[in-house]
Parts: structure tokens; C-alpha cells; sequence
């Protein structure tokens, strides 16, 4: 698998850069993590990869071949978003992930692990998932999306700080599941970054003609 971003730009409604010319390249189990400051675009950059939100310029493939090869919905279940809240949702978890292995995209895709062993691993009771999504707490709503995004088996994950409400030792255990996959991940955490970043990028607010985009670690 290979990911490869070419020089992505993307304008505020005002017409001035959000971020500009930013590329990036990841592989099999690398994880490049995106920080900056509050409001410079990180969530929108994870979001124009997943091709939920539009771009002005730049060019996306994955294997040489771009979203539009793959189409739209095949392209997010290869490279796929995890919010970093939860949409509430009526009904349970086990109802959503079953719902979505119905959708004809994850159906072609035949590579799912069972998200209930995964999410067992983090310390998530088996009864949580017959729940209704707004009975639960936010980090168990983190480690459900995430357990339900990995079952998938994605190319590319796209994650949105998605240990934030997690305690320590918790985050650890998920940080050791992450590792054995492809994923951009915004945090704001550095010693999450030094853990288990193999890249990172920060974003600076956008001044001047040049890119905005920092690489401060690639090993
Ligand atoms: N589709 C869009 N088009 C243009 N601008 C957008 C779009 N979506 C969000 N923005 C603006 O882009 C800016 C950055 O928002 P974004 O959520 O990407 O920041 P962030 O770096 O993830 O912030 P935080 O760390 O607070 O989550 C905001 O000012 C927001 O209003």
C-alpha cells in the first residue's frame, strides 16, 4: 500500500489558504501524525484525504490510482475517517456495525475481523455494544468507533485524536493496535507523537506564499 499526497490546497471561505501545497507519502504500518495549533486545518486535511470535503488543488493516489479510479465509496472504505467525536447516532453499536457490513462496498471487501474481540482488548465490556450510542461515555464511544473502523480493515486510517478521552493505559494499549496499521492520526499529544509516530507533520497557520506544512521527524 502506498498513500501519496501532492501538493493538497485547500481555501477558507474568505479565499485565503487554509494550508498549502502539503504532501505526504505513508506505507504499510507507518503512522504519521499531524499537530499544530487549534484552527489550522488539521481535521480539514484528514477530511479532503477521505474525500469528504473539497479541495482546490492537489492530486491523491493510493497505488497509483486516484479516488475517482476507485470511486467515492470504494475510496472511504479504503482510506477511511474516524471522527473525533462520534455523530450521535440513534441506536446501538452492534446496529451500526451491522448496517454497515451490509453496505455493498464492505460486502465486496470480505477482510473483517470481529470488532468485539478487538474492542475487548481495550477494556470494553461485551454488553456496551447493546447499548444506544448516547448511553455511552465518550471514550467508550472512541473505543467503539475505532474497534468498528479497524474490523474493517482499511488501507489508510484517518484518525482525529482518537485517544483523547482515553485514560494512560488505555491509550497505550490502542496505540499498540494502531501499530500494525497505516495511519494519519492528528493528536496534540507529543509523547504520543514520540511513541508511535513514524513521520510527523505540523501545521503552522498559514502567512505567507510558501507551504505550510512542517516535517519534524521522519525515521
Ligand atoms: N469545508 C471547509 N471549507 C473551508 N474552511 C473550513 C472547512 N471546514 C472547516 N473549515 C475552517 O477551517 C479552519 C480549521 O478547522 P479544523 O477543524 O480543520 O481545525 P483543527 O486544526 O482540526 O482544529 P482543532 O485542533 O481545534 O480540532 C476553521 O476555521 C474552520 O472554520
Amino acid at each position: 500500500m502506498h498513500l501519496e499526497i501532492e501538493r493538497l490546497c485547500k481555501l477558507k471561505a474568505d479565499g485565503t489558504f487554509l494550508f498549502r501545497d502539503v504532501s505526504l507519502s505513508l506505507k504499510d504500518k507507518e503512522i504519521l501524525s499531524i499537530s499544530g495549533p487549534s484552527g489550522v486545518g488539521k481535521t480539514t486535511l484528514l477530511k479532503c484525504i477521505a474525500q469528504l470535503t473539497l479541495y482546490e488543488e492537489g492530486i491523491i493516489y493510493l497505488d497509483r490510482k486516484t479516488p475517482e479510479d476507485y470511486g467515492i465509496p470504494n475510496w472511504r472504505t479504503r482510506v477511511m475517517y474516524v471522527p473525533q467525536r462520534a455523530p450521535i447516532m440513534p441506536g446501538t453499536p452492534m446496529e451500526f456495525y451491522t448496517k454497515m457490513l451490509s453496505f455493498k462496498q464492505q460486502r465486496t471487501r470480505n477482510c473483517h475481523v470481529d470488532p468485539i474481540e478487538l474492542s475487548q482488548q481495550w477494556n470494553v465490556r461485551d454488553e456496551l455494544w447493546d447499548k444506544e450510542w448516547n448511553q455511552l461515555s465518550g471514550g467508550e464511544i472512541q473505543r467503539i468507533s475505532l474497534a468498528i473502523a479497524l474490523s474493517c480493515k482499511p488501507d489508510v486510517l484517518l484518525l482525529d485524536e482518537p485517544t483523547s478521552a482515553l485514560d494512560p493505559d488505555t491509550c497505550l494499549l490502542v496505540e499498540e493496535a494502531l501499530k500494525e496499521y497505516a495511519c494519519i492520526l492528528v493528536t496534540h499529544n507529543p509523547e504520543q507523537e514520540r511513541r508511535i509516530a513514524t513521520t510527523s507533520i505540523r501545521l503552522r497557520h498559514y502567512t505567507n506564499i510558501e507551504d505550510n506544512a512542517d516535517v519534524l521527524m521522519d525515521i
